[in-house]
């Protein structure tokens, strides 16, 4: 018998490799012979770096960068040195999380840490980058990680415009430096976690700049600014950037690594499915079992038992989904690929009890267990 096993993190609680082993031993107690394919998955999400790195014998690079609102903040990195392998998540240098709720300013926020993560990755031998878009406090198009990596973007003054989404319509003239051109031999793929376009009713202000703390003036002008910043990179450039699937992904990165560094944009999970290399051992699967903290109505939106229930339904292989917590649109995933669903949870606990991490292993092992004692029924 053959099992696949791709488990995410259970936030807060459980990270995907552990989530992984505990499903491995629940399978072991009933079937001691199987032969387990384990991926520790993500989604190009918060801890993607993370589980890469354990997965692919990889290193956290620690370093200080420029935070989003211009001031220092401790970042990280992870570095797969093998392979010339960075792994980048956005938020990790600009994300929603490392401001206070009084912070948030798109007008003023920056992407010019990711930018400083890329070039110290590259330093250290990267060119490979996997990108994780999402999380961000920033509306800036990614003016400001191109800053960092040596483009110019400057006013009619001939001054470089400032950091933040507020003044993207001052930019006059961009220029290529030498330093920039050093980034045409590296290869970026990019995990976006939307598809909407840069500008307009469906692009990243007006969707996305609510939640960084834009009013309804402030997004008027975060819009125009990023529509004038593609009109510019179109006229001095001659890069269409307007209007590519994910380009607004977190606050317009998504278009700055289409359009100047040429990344691939992509889907997370897919990306990430991808680089594990999960589709060479799906066809003589026998089942899969995937899960995630907590499986919802987003969960089907391309969440990691989305991803794999896609890749396991190419091959007609059944899959198996757990999780911490499952709402009322968990049980629609039987309609989007996935055989069986189970929660984990098996007495009445508050949040903190249940995330417990050592509960967590446990329950995932002993429902595993229970699960593969119901396959190996006779009827
Ligand atoms: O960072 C953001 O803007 C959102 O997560 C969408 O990408």
């Amino acid at each position: 018998m053959k099992v696949i096993v791709g488990m995410d993190s259970f936030k807060g609680s459980l990270p995907s490799v552990d989530a992984n082993h505990a499903v491995e031993n629940g399978i072991k107690q009933v079937f001691p012979g199987a032969v387990v394919k384990s991926f520790a998955m993500a989604d190009g999400g918060e801890g993607t770096a993370e589980t890469l790195v354990d997965g692919m014998n990889g290193s956290l690079v620690k370093m200080t960068v420029t935070g989003p609102l211009g001031t220092p903040i401790e970042s990280s990195y992870g570095l797969i040195k093998d392979e010339r392998l960075a792994i980048i998540e956005v938020a990790s240098a600009c994300g929603l999380t490392l401001l206070s709720k009084a912070q948030l300013n798109p007008l003023m926020t920056t992407t010019y840490g990711v930018g400083e993560l890329i070039n110290h990755a590259y330093n250290n031998g990267a060119r490979k980058f996997i990108i994780g878009l999402g999380g961000s406090s920033t509306n800036d198009g990614g003016v400001g990680m191109l800053q960092a990596m040596g483009y110019e973007f400057q006013d009619s003054d001939g001054n470089q415009v400032a950091f933040g989404g507020g003044s993207l319509s001052s930019i006059y003239s961009i220029n290529q430096t030498v330093e920039s051109r050093k980034f045409k031999d590296c290869e970026f793929r990019v995990a976006c976690d939307v598809s909407n376009i840069l500008y307009g009713q469906q692009g990243a202000s007006y969707i996305f700049g609510p939640q960084k703390g834009a009013d309804s003036d402030m997004l008027k002008v975060l819009d125009a600014g990023l529509k004038h910043y593609a009109d510019f990179t179109s006229k001095e450039m001659g890069i269409e950037i307007s209007s590519i699937e994910g380009g607004g992904a977190a606050g317009g990165l998504g278009a700055a690594f289409h359009g100047y560094l040429n990344g691939q944009l992509e889907s997370g999970v897919e990306l990430i499915m991808d680089v594990l290399g999960v589709e060479s051992e799906m066809e003589n699967a026998d089942f899969v079992i995937t899960g995630e903290g907590r499986i919802d109505a987003q969960t089907s939106m391309g969440k990691v038992p989305a991803g794999m229930a896609g890749l396991a339904g190419k091959y007609n292989v059944p899959i198996i989904a757990v999780g911490g917590s499952l709402t009322d649109d968990a049980y629609n995933l039987n309609h989007h690929g996935i055989n069986a669903v189970f929660s984990i949870q098996n007495e009445p606990l508050s949040i903190e009890e249940a995330m417990d991490s050592k509960r967590t292993r446990t329950n995932i092992e002993r429902t595993v267990e229970q699960v593969m004692r119901t396959l190996k029924i006779n009827l």
